[in-house]
């Protein structure tokens, strides 16, 4: 039985969601947040292609390439910026695409930088062209032109910057701009965690909040969180609630998973937001292919949210597929909600 009439009235905050909620779990996240390379579990390609060009940079005494990061919300991003700074012992400083507004705001942050420091933009895909045509000159020579005075008085004059690392970050590498991109000579994509590798970042939070937990209680936890470092350790704080209140604090599977379907996290790691959008094109378009704006329009959701944080696990998990038609559900989703595919005369639905 699926109960649509519950998944339609999908809760306004979501525990599943990739992007961090609010004040408190940024401080939360903060303090769970590896500082150093051999803390961070997982993405061991690009672990180890840092480990190495940091390492020749430091024997060089020369800054380090600049690096860009993208993939999905919640996966390190930010925490690996910061685990660069530290790694070459230097300061890093922090702003964002959206909050650079002007091109002086940009001129004053690299002309406060020290040798070596690190800049980190985040959302880096929403600088204004005003802004990214002062960086240009910046990342490639150390440079920057700035205006000086106002009308026919106004005059541009060449800055010498110190050598210093941009760190960029964004959840969609496909809306930087190519003379952008070719600016970084490090470009790393950020992959979904594996179970094991996030039931050991449950168990390391678990340890650094006092949480007792046991192996098969934080498998229970990772294989649950959408192969997200965020939603692992959001899960675990509120299973940490669960037990307490349950059980006397202690989590082992059975807790964790009495208090997952409480949450509404089933057995894939799906939360009611998913199952509204899988079930929305299993009842409404017959499984696909339909148009992401379709999608939205039917559940009421943005396609941008749908593109960027929903639907990535759901296709690097095989349940949705993305077509030159359309997205299309696959066979297990069918499966998984019990529900039978149609079949269409003629038609090759799920390639057997
Ligand atoms: N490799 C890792 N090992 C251990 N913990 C991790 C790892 N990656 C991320 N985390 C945890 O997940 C949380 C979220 O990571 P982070 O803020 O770096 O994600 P992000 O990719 O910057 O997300 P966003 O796109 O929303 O900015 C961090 O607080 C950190 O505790
Ligand atoms: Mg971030």
């Amino acid at each position: 039985m699926i109960e649509t009439d519950k998944l339609r009235s999908a809760a306004p905050e979501r525990l599943i969601s990739a992007e961090p909620t609010d004040r408190k779990e940024d401080a939360i996240e903060r303090a769970l947040r590896p500082k150093r390379l051999a803390d961070y579990v997982g993405q061991a390609k690009i672990r180890e292609q840092l480990e190495i060009f940091i390492e020749a940079a430091r024997n060089r005494k020369e800054a380090l390439d600049h690096v860009l990061l993208f993939g999905p919300p919640g996966l390190g991003k930010t925490t690996l910026a910061h685990i660069v700074a530290a790694e070459m012992g230097v300061n890093m400083r922090q702003t964002s695409g959206p909050v650079l507004e002007r091109a002086g705001d940009l001129a004053a942050l690299l002309t406060n930088l020290e040798p070596h420091d690190v800049l980190f933009i985040d959302e880096i895909h929403r600088l204004s062209p005003v802004v990214e045509e002062i960086l240009y000159p910046a990342l490639e020579d150390f440079q920057i032109d700035i205006m000086i005075g106002e009308g026919p008085a106004a005059r541009s004059v060449k800055l010498d910057l110190p050598p210093f690392t941009l760190v960029g970050a964004t959840t969609r590498a496909g809306m930087l701009t190519n003379p952008l991109r070719d600016r970084f000579g490090i470009v790393s994509r950020l992959e979904f965690y594996t179970p094991d590798e996030l039931a050991y970042i449950v168990s390391r939070s678990a340890r650094l909040l006092n949480v007792s937990i046991d192996d098969a209680g934080a498998l229970e936890i990772a294989r649950r969180a959408r192969g997200t470092p965020r939603i692992a350790n959001r899960l675990l704080r509120r299973v940490r609630d669960y037990a307490e209140v349950k059980s006397g604090g202690d989590i082992t599977s059975a807790v964790a998973d009495a208090a997952l379907v409480m949450l509404d996290v089933d057995v894939l790691g799906l939360d009611l937001m998913d199952r509204k959008l899988l079930l929305a094109m299993l009842e409404k378009f017959g499984g696909g292919p339909v148009g992401l704006d379709n999608i939205a329009a039917a559940i009421g959701e943005s396609s941008d949210t749908i593109e960027d944080v929903i639907e990535p696990y759901l296709i690097q998990q095989g349940y949705l597929q993305r077509t030159p038609r359309g997205r299309m559900a696959t066979h297990s989703i069918w499966q998984h909600f019990g529900l039978n595919a149609p079949r269409l005369p003629g038609s090759d639905l799920f390639g057997q």
